[in-house]
């Protein structure tokens, strides 16, 4: 609220950023009643010609990320403002707004400037220091279109003018922030980003960026910003490619999905490892082991052994009729042609051609050979015609072909994953029983499994991609005069740069003609993000993983493989890994991608969890490794978490009697109880949500450690930590943004006893 209190007499600071906000909305609502029109416009029918309808696709994309962005940042567009020492000052928003200067030269000036341009950099990193030419820094709190305050710190420390709305600390937006309710959804710090923070936002590292730390020190709030910053930074690449963000389970991703929008970004896809494949839905579930052995990197191997194997020998021969002949094709023969085909080092799919051809070529000579031997001389009488002649023939016998689709089959990834898992092979017989498959559901474990199969396969396309080739190169050398015509025309002014190239959001700049050429098809109106969804093959412009320590060695394999140029961003605590299948080392991970050439950097604060429920967590683990040292919590409470003991019989009522106690006014509460206790507990805690994707905007939300990753709430209710391994109760303690309490029947792990 206000820290200013000026009676009746009205505020003057506070009117004039009132009245400069009440004028930026007037141009939104202006820009945003033009693009309404405008998609209204390009929406309706244009006939049948290619150009119409191209022209119509490009006014829509454009237009509609235009309206998309304008209804993202309503409500907060505009949150601070820097005075500069020599003079002037720039507002600072979600996104970046011109309008008409004055003067009426048609020039457009800035009023609004992205949060993502460099003139913005101070609003983060200035401090009375380093004050980075400003004089002032102004965070500005609104309400809807509302001022309701604002916070100032001088950096100018010789200045002697005051506002009345001075912070002395420098952390009161920070504080309020932090302490605000939870809604179950995950929201963006654009507001207060902190110096380390917002060096790893905008780190210009264009390879693997790891960005290591505790609990609560904003790695995904710090992940979910630099995809932001990468989009703005690089629009013209990263929109063609898209950015891949990739969380552990689709709740997670339920938590985090706002958070981009809210920025005005759309452009990115979110996935968890288990929705890489197209086309497959993991459903399933393994076991912790199942999901190692899967996981394990030798996997790439024994697939690749699995796949050999199906290039199989006749045992003993395959005899063939043709012609009143018959043909004996042995091992030996077969073996000569499977060698020769493997030596050409292709995908098992599209090297089934050069396979067939050795094969018909055998039985061709054998053939020849007999029919056209000279019983007198030895020679054979058949010429090149007549040899031609043979091979036509025998390519017509179906026989032949059965004989083929045996020793060298086409074969599927879900085919070849399904048959392996059936029966796995060239495993120990403990790792085959552990992955043996019972049920038909796929599982995230199989998907990395899948890829790689596919990698194995191939897609024996080349017919196909031949015609579209042909078709599509037509199209772009259209598709680029259509272009021309687009960048010729830009205009509105999206933008707070003076450059002329930089991050309109024009055709031009969110389609490349070859793009424009594939849209030109009738029903393929889909964003980068869509397409790279459906396309396995997709390579994207950058790839974002949070928790990245989970993900097993064949699962980095997969990631990798989206993303040939090795544009990163990794975020991950290793003290957190719960999957046995994880990776323990970023070296071990990276190693065999990038060697040596990745960034480390590292978060320290912890901005969740407040000293006093961070110390009980920090005990946890000290009491399995003595050095531990948890990030520095920002904020003390003042309340400190309570331990409880209930009778086995009590458990379920000491939970329930927990739930009324911490309940928040507003917000959120979870309790994280092993998955045994869920139906006892969900019967005594009414209206809470419970299973594998729980509604987390719910009041109280029941969750399992695994569900609780990566998730906050204000309060938090530990159930019978005793059954937690250690990592898994440290994700569980570290939690809350306000209060903790655990309750237990059985002996309390070391670091929570009293
Ligand atoms: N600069 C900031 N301003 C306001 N809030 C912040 C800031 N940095 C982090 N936070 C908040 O701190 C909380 C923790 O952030 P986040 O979830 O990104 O941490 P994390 O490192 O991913 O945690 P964990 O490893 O425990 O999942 C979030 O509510 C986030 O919004």
């Amino acid at each position: 609220m206000s820290n200013a209190s000026h009676g009746d007499v009205p505020d003057q600071e506070l009117l004039a950023e009132q009245k400069f906000i009440d004028r930026l909305y007037e141009h939104v609502d202006a820009l945003r009643s033009r693009a309404e029109g405008s998609v209204q416009e390009a929406l309706e029918p244009v006939g049948t010609g290619a150009q119409a309808r191209l022209e119509r696709d490009i006014n829509v994309a454009e237009r509609s990320g235009l309206l998309a962005a304008l209804n993202a940042v309503d409500g907060s567009l505009c949150f601070g403002r820097i005075d500069l020492a020599d003079g002037g000052d720039h507002h600072i928003g979600r996104i970046g707004l011109r309008e008409d200067h004055p003067d009426g030269t048609g020039e457009r000036a800035p009023i609004l400037v992205d949060w993502r341009a460099p003139v913005a950099r101070p609003f983060y990193l200035a401090t009375g220091h380093t004050p980075m030419g400003l004089r002032r820094r102004r965070h500005i709190t609104t309400h809807g279109r509302e001022v309701t305050a604002l916070h100032d710190e001088l950096l100018d420390l010789t200045d002697r003018e005051r506002t009345g709305h001075e912070d002395r600390t420098g952390d009161a937006v920070l504080l309020a922030a932090l302490n605000t309710a939870r809604t179950g959804r995950m929201g963006d710090i654009v507001r207060t980003i902190q110096a380390d923070q917002d060096r790893i936002i905008r780190a210009p590292h264009r390879g693997v960026l790891v960005v290591e730390g505790g609990p609560g020190t904003g790695k995904t709030a710090v992940a979910l910003h630099r995809a932001a910053y990468l989009l703005y930074e690089h629009r013209e690449l990263l929109a063609r490619r898209a950015v891949l963000i990739v969380g552990p389970n689709p709740a997670f991703l339920g938590y985090i999905g706002e958070v981009l929008p809210s920025l005005g970004e759309t452009g990115v896809l979110l996935a968890s490892p288990g929705e890489l494949y197209p086309g497959v839905r993991a459903t399933g579930r393994d076991t912790p082991r199942a999901a190692a052995v899967k996981g394990r990197a030798e996997m790439a191997d024994v697939l690749a052994a699995v796949l050999a194997d199906r290039q199989a020998l006749p045992d003993p021969v395959i005899a063939i009729e043709h012609d009143r002949e018959v043909l004996m094709l042995d091992a030996g023969l077969v073996r000569v042609a499977r060698d020769r085909t493997r030596e050409a080092r292709l995908p098992h799919n599209v090297a089934r051609e050069h396979f067939e051809g050795h094969i018909l070529n055998t039985l061709t000579d054998m053939l020849a050979e007999r029919i056209g031997t000279d019983p007198y001389d030895g020679s054979n009488l058949l010429d090149d015609s007549d040899i031609t002649q043979i091979r036509d023939e025998l390519a017509a016998n179906p026989e032949v072909w059965t004989a083929v689709d045996h020793l060298w089959p086409r074969l599927t990834p879900q085919r070849l994953v399904a048959d392996f898992l059936a029966e796995p092979t060239h495993l120990s017989d403990e790792d085959a029983a552990v992955i043996r498959r019972t049920t038909r559901a796929w599982t995230p474990a199989d998907v990395a499994l899948l890829d790689e199969a596919a990698e194995l396969l191939g897609e024996d396309d080349r017919a196909a991609r031949a015609a579209a080739e042909r078709e599509r190169s037509e199209k772009v050398a259209y598709a680029q005069g259509v272009l021309e015509v687009s960048y010729a025309s830009r205009t509105y002014e999206f933008d707070d740069k003076h450059d002329d190239d930089s991050e309109v959001l024009g055709a031009h700049d969110i389609i490349d003609a070859e793009r424009m050429a594939e849209r030109q098809d009738e029903d393929d109106h889909r964003s980068a993000a869509q397409r790279a969804a459906a396309d396995r093959t997709w390579a994207f412009g950058h790839i974002i993983v949070d928790e990245a320590q989970e993900l097993s060695p064949m699962a980095w394999r997969l990631l990798m493989r989206r993303c040939p140029t090795r544009s990163m961003t990794l975020v991950g605590d290793p003290a957190q890994t719960a999957e046995e299948a994880g990776v323990g080392s970023w070296d071990a991970i990276l190693a065999p991608y990038v060697a040596d050439r990745w960034e480390h950097t590292r978060l320290a604060v912890n901005y969740r969890t407040p000293a006093e429920i961070m110390d009980l967590a920090a005990a946890v683990v000290r009491a399995e490794r003595p050095g531990f040292e948890p990030p520095r919590s920002v904020r003390a409470t003042g309340v400190r978490p309570w331990v409880r003991a209930a009778g086995a019989q009590q458990l379920a009522a000491a939970v329930a009697d927990g739930v009324a106690e911490l309940m928040p006014r507003e917000g959120r509460l979870a309790v994280i109880a092993p998955r045994e206790l869920h139906t006892a507990i969900a019967e005594r805690v009414a209206g809470a949500a419970a299973g594998q994707e729980p509604d987390l905007t719910r009041a109280v939300v029941l969750l399992d450690p695994r569900q609780a990753k990566g998730l906050e709430f204000d309060s938090v209710l530990v159930v019978e930590p005793g059954a937690f391994g250690t990592s898994d109760l440290y994700v569980a303690l570290t939690r809350a943004t306000q209060a903790l309490g655990v309750v237990h029947t059985g002996d309390l792990p070391a670091g929570l006893a009293p």
